[in-house]
This record gives C-alpha cells, structure tokens and sequence, in this order.
C-alpha cells in the first residue's frame, strides 16, 4: 500500500476510536480554505460524512481566495459547511482597543474563531478536530487556546512536507496545493515569510532536531543552514509550553 494510503487509513482509524471513544458521533473542522484544514476534512469526511460539519469563519482580513477555496473543496466532497462570521466581534473589539498591532489583532482573531467553534461545538454536541501540523506545533507557529485549541487532532504528527503529500493522494483542489501556506490572519500573510524559510528546508532541518535528536553539531555537518537551526532550536525551545498543560501548584 502506499504509504499516504496506510496514513489515510490509520488516521480514519484514529479519528473513528477517539471520538467514540468520548460518546461523540458528531465534529466540527474549523475551515480556512487553507491545506491543514481541508486535509482533517477531507480524511473526517471519508469516516463522519454528513456526521462532519465544516465551520467557515471569515473575518474582515481573510483573502477572497481563501472563501472561494473552502467553498469549492465542500462542492468537491460534498462536505457540509456553514459560516459564522468573526468580523463583528473582532471590529467591536477593534474599536475598543485602536492600538492593536497585526500580531495582537491575528491572536485575538484566532481565538475568536477558539470561541466561536467550541460554542458550536456545545450547540451541536460534536467535538472540534485539530489542523495543526508537527511543523506549526514543534515552532509555536499558532495562537495558544485559538487555533491550537482542540478535542483532538488527527495531523500533529505529520510535517507540513507530509501534508502536502498527503493531500495530493487525497485529491484536495489543486488550488488550494499550490497557493502559499498562509494564516491569513493579515493581507498577505505568509507562513514561510513569517518564519524566514520554507517548510522544505525547516522540516528537513527538524526532522534531525526532533526525530533523530541529533546535537546541534552534528546537524551541522549535514549541510543545514546555521542561522536557520539556531533560530529552530530557540523556537522549539520557547515555545514548548504552547503543547503542555498549564503548570498546576502541587499541594505538599
Ligand atoms: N513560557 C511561557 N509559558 C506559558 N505561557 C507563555 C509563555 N510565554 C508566553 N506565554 C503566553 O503565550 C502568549 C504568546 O503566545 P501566543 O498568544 O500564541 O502568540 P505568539 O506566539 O506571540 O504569536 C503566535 C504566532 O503564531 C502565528 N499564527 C497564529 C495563528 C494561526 C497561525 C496559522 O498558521 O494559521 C499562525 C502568528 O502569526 C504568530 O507568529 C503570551 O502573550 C503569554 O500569554
Ligand atoms: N477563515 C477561517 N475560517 C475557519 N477556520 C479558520 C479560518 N482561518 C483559520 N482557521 C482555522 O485555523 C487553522 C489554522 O490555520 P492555518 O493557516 O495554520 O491552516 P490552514 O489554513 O488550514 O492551512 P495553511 O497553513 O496551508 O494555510 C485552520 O486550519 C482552521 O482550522
Ligand atoms: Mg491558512
């Protein structure tokens, strides 16, 4: 079998144990029309069908592309979706707090789509499935309890290269393959501009780091970019405590 098959059915399997597993037949996939997220729909589809509903939640920085991206990946599938827009919470919020940078207003909007999903969540009696990629998890490239937030998570273990593949194999609209990964969380944001380097050459370098727990030495001598593993290595540093639990006082 090839290997984005074995992956495909090993994750339906997963999908299918942990959600029963917490006495739910109901999830939810929070859709940007991004890859990450039309992945988890496409493989929850295969196992949930009607069962899956997609959460489409626009704000007033999301691309044209990305809406035209998601709608046309629910055509293809016959997912079902439906939209619950962010913008009117995030502009009152806006409002309120003028001096906001990209940075703060791109967190606080992922954390709006956190509250508006889980919410529906409670409506719909469904869990919320995760799009975070080991790429994103290992580098803290995500908002803490916004988009990070999850039941559970089919793809943190597989690199955005994996992804990719993963895609391909499952027929995810060309479209949405080829356009630069992006939060979206401001106009032209990009992934790999954000993180100076593209995932193609980070996955490789974290792959030795993480995987094969190499020293920083030795990956060295494989040809990594030097700045690029120093600046990996205090990423996956500080930002571990974005996939723990919060530290609990233990009472002695
Ligand atoms: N050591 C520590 N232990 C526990 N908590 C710690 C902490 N250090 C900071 N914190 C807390 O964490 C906060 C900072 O973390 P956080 O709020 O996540 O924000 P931060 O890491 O500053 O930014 C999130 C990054 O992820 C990117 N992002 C966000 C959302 C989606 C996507 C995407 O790819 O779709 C990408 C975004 O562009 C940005 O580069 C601090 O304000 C503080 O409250
Ligand atoms: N407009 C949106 N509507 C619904 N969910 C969204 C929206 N924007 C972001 N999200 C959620 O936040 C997650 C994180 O975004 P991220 O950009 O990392 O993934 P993606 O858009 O699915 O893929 P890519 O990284 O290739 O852009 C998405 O997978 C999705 O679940
Ligand atoms: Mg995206």
């Amino acid at each position: 079998m090839n290997k984005y098959a074995h992956i495909t059915e090993y994750l339906k399997g997963f999908l299918k144990a942990e959600v029963s597993k917490r006495g739910f037949k109901k999830v939810l996939v929070g859709l940007s029309g991004g890859l990450d997220s039309a992945v988890v729909a496409v493989i929850a589809h295969r196992v949930f069908k009607d069962e899956l509903l997609c959460v489409k939640m626009p704000s007033q920085y999301s691309s044209q592309n990305s809406l035209i991206d998601a709608d046309t990946l629910c055509n293809d599938f016959s997912i079902r979706a439906i939209t619950a827009s962010i913008e009117p919470m995030l502009s009152a919020y806006e409002e309120l707090n003028p001096d906001m940078d990209k940075l703060r207003i791109g967190n606080f909007s992922s954390r709006m789509r956190m509250a508006t999903i889980f919410d529906i969540s409670a409506r719909e009696n469904a869990l919320v499935l995760g799009t975070s990629n080991k790429s994103e998890l290992m580098l803290g490239y995500g908002t803490i309890y916004g988009d990070l937030a999850c039941a559970i998570n089919p793809i943190g273990d597989l690199y955005k290269s994996e992804i990719y593949k993963l895609a391909k194999y499952l027929g995810v609209p060309k479209a949405i393959i080829d356009k630069a990964p992006s939060a979206d969380l401001w106009e032209g944001q990009s992934d790999e501009d954000d993180l100076g380097y593209t995932y193609a050459k980070i996955d490789s370098a974290l792959r030795l780091l993480v995987d094969e727990r190499l020293s920083k030495e030795d990956i060295l001598k494989k040809d990594i970019d030097k700045e690029m593993l120093e600046m990996l290595i205090k990423r996956v540093s500080n930002n571990s405590f974005k996939t723990e639990m919060p530290k609990i006082a233990k009472m002695v």
